[in-house]
């Protein structure tokens, strides 16, 4: 620590390392930290805005970028742990690229912009693009392979963001071929070509977007600043800029991050692990980390953070056997790592209310605890064990298996068969299941008529199944192409179901009702149709088997399996404010913390997925397995030929003998005392805590008493 320039702020809840006291006080342009997992990355950040918060910089002068909305809100969330007051930490930009990137747009932007989240919703424009790539091209250039199956448009939708990720779309290529250009840019023709037409789409010919999907915002704006950077000149005046998961970083990210550096009184300061690569797809790559900043900064200064202090060096030395590279731990505790097997999903799901239980008996509360899926299906069978257990959990908004598409477009059946719509409780819940209805029914409505529809049948759910004789109405007298052809069978097939299902006594069991219910709209045919992504397709087919299995296992008829299936769901958002054990997908769970980490299905054919890269499932497992404090909890099944590939690669045995003597050198290190005294003094008794001599600290607006004064004067205000 340099002396002659003391940190003016003084983090809550931890004693800063020297090594993150170096990087609050850093006073380079370009500061770049390259660490492990849970080496504080996060929490230094957020204690590099509270020094310049305390020295007196205006939070709007600050902005700090992620690039998911997990991890802007978990450092959101430790901003106010270091102890920046609330008001203060309010007043921030703590921004996604995608948030920061539709803010500087807007002043461009029109008014009737549609923002696409799903890829679902961009299929209708991705069959415009392609039916324009046909007219323009078709005849005329060889090689050309237009085809509208959902695969193809899978590729198409993957290949584009690609495209604009790494921004080689944005490229000059004036006075190229077509095949040359495609061929540069590693793609094969039908999708550039079929790119070119979607943006023209997209952006109404140069005149300004018309819709978004997801990833757009951060194109459109690399590409307005690469094109002579006329938002740039509007950027807010950021004096510091920082980021975080810098491993996330693509091209267009980068080039947005540069505008903002380039500044004169920018100062940036930019974290990162290269082993928690998960974007691949969206062009994020160590290379930023490594080379590009460097490339443009050549005077940046990098700043170690050693050991991780998220975990002892049990969870930390497994994990350098696992990724083969150094991880060192700073805590003297021991993270316990379990095992358990089992024998089927079923089995899989007891054991992870065993775990649960256990980790209860032991006396932790149960919000310390997360069950980490590698895919939503997974919690089917979870969610009921823990129900059947009665254990309170929780999933985020909107994410329990219950409200995925699939089981959403189902109970939109049931309620109509039923004519119980009324039974679903929650509007939010309401309106997704007429979203599914029509998705799954394939059925086709402007945006506008399709929220005017969604708004009448929220309010009056009685009116759902009227949703299928309005379509009729304006299908009347149009002519049928190619495409309509496959739809229109859909649609006929969920209408004749829905006259099958009301004739259907409510006291059959459900098991049967919901297999024929399925054969009958051929959902899984039907949802390789709609899933433009082959992946989201396979995982739609294990959800719905998951729910039959479910169904059949109750034993239940069909009302009786309708009434306890919205039970269930009333009971799981009633708790979802409550403590309770959290369901997360591991991917979200990038950048959080767990006291206790439960990852269930570490099966081959699960984790690592089979279809997905190698690498990149081996840094979604690395990002799991990091999120436990405490304790780690592995469930695989118990044939060892069936488990996943990762258990072994930890080598347990060997890393927990290294461990243990690591254990012991912590413990032995002298524990760091704590630089401050902090007061409860009001603000009436500033005068008199200020008279005993005690000092301000601007950034957390409290009173303090150095180290090593006599703290008796100051009884009175010390917080016992
Ligand atoms: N000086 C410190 N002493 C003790 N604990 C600390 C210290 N600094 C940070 N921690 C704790 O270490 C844990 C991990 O920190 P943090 O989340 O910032 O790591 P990270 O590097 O951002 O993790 P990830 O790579 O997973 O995003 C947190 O619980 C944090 O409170």
């Amino acid at each position: 620590m340099n002396d002659a320039n003391p940190p003016r702020f003084t983090p809550q809840g931890l004693i800063p390392t020297p090594e993150q006291t170096a990087i609050q006080l850093a006073r380079n342009k370009v500061v770049l930290v390259d660490a492990n997992a849970g080496a504080a990355k996060t929490t230094t950040l957020a204690i590099r805005i509270g020094e310049a918060l305390a020295r007196k910089l205006p939070p709007e002068q600050i902005l700090a970028l992620t690039f998911t909305p997990e991890a802007r809100d978990v450092l959101r969330q430790r901003l106010l742990d270091v102890g920046v007051p609330p008001a203060q930490a309010h007043r921030v930009a703590v921004l996604t690229f995608e948030d920061f990137a539709g803010q500087q747009l807007d002043r461009i932007d029109g008014d009737n912009l549609r923002q696409c989240a799903e890829a679902r919703q961009l299929k209708a424009y991705a069959l415009a693009a392609i039916d324009r790539a046909a007219e323009r091209h078709a005849g005329r250039m060889e090689g050309l392979d237009l085809q509208t199956h959902s695969i193809a448009l899978a590729q198409f939708l993957d290949v584009q963001l690609q495209l604009k990720a790494t921004m080689a779309l944005a490229a000059d290529v004036e006075y190229m071929g077509l095949e040359e250009i495609a061929e540069l840019m590693g793609v094969p023709l039908t999708d550039y070509l079929t790119t070119v037409e979607y943006e023209t789409l997209r952006l109404d010919g140069g005149a300004g977007a018309v819709f978004r999907g997801p990833f757009d915002a951060t194109y459109d704006l690399a590409s307005n600043l690469q094109a002579g950077a006329r938002l740039a000149e509007h950027f807010p005046d950021y004096r510091i800029v920082l980021c975080d998961e810098l491993h996330d970083l693509n091209e267009a990210a980068f080039q947005i991050l540069d505008a903002l550096i380039a500044k004169p009184h920018c100062y940036f300061v930019g974290a990162g692990d290269k082993d928690q690569v998960i974007h691949a797809k969206l062009g994020a790559s160590d290379e930023y980390l490594n080379r590009r900043f460097a490339q443009n900064y050549p005077n940046l200064v990098r700043y170690p953070l050693t050991a991780t202090y998220r975990h002892g060096p049990h969870l930390a030395y497994a994990m350098a056997e696992f990724k083969q590279k150094a991880v060192e731990s700073g805590l003297p505790l021991r993270t316990e790592i379990r095992q358990a097997h089992y024998d089927g999903s079923a089995a899989c799901a007891q054991q992870t209310v065993a775990a649960v239980q256990q980790w209860k008996a032991d006396g932790y509360p149960l919000d310390g605890c997360a069950i980490l899926i590698r895919d939503r299906h997974q919690s089917m069978a979870i969610e009921n064990a823990l129900i059947e257990a009665d254990i309170d959990y929780r999933t985020p908004a909107m994410a329990g298996y219950l409200q995925r598409d699939e089981i959403l477009f189902l109970r939109g059946l049931l309620a109509i068969g039923l004519k119980d719509f009324a039974a679903v409780k929650s509007e939010q819940v309401r309106g997704a299941v007429v979203d599914a209805m029509i998705a799954f029914s394939e059925m086709r409505f402007s945006t506008r008529r399709l929220d005017n529809l969604k708004a009448q049948i929220v309010k009056d759910p009685a009116l759902l199944g009227e949703l299928f004789l309005i379509e009729d109405e304006q299908r009347d007298g149009d002519e049928l192409n190619y495409r309509d052809v496959a739809s229109t069978a859909t649609k006929k097939a969920v209408i004749d179901t829905i006259a099958w299902l009301s004739s259907v006594d409510p006291a059959t069991p459900a098991a049967a009702v919901l297999t024929e219910v399925c054969e009958r709209v051929k959902l899984v045919a039907t949802a390789r149709r709609i899933f433009v992504r082959p992946y989201e397709a396979g995982v739609v087919n294990k959800s719905v088997a998951g729910l039959l299995e479910a169904a059949a296992a109750s034993g239940q008829t069909l009302a009786e399996f309708w009434a306890a299936m919205n039970a269930r769901e009333a009971f799981v958002r009633r708790k979802r404010e409550r403590k309770a054990v959290l369901i997360e997908c591991v991917a979200n769970a990038k950048g959080k913390e767990f006291d206790h980490v439960i990852l269930p299905f570490l099966q081959a054919d699960e984790f690592p997925h089979p279809t997905q890269s190698r690498a990149e499932e081996e840094n979604l497992f690395y990002v799991g397995a990091t999120r436990a404090r405490a304790r780690l909890t592995l469930l695989s099944p118990a044939d060892a030929a069936l488990r996943s590939a990762f258990i072994a690669q930890m080598r347990l045995p060997k890393s927990a003998a290294a461990a243990d003597a690591a254990i012991a050198r912590n413990q032995a290190k002298p524990a760091a005392a704590p630089s401050r005294q902090y007061l409860v003094a009001s603000y009436q008794e500033k005068d008199q805590v200020k008279a005993l001599g005690a000092q301000f600290d601007i950034a957390r607006r409290a009173w303090y008493v150095e180290a090593g004064r006599d703290l008796a004067p100051f009884a009175p205000w010390i917080k016992k």
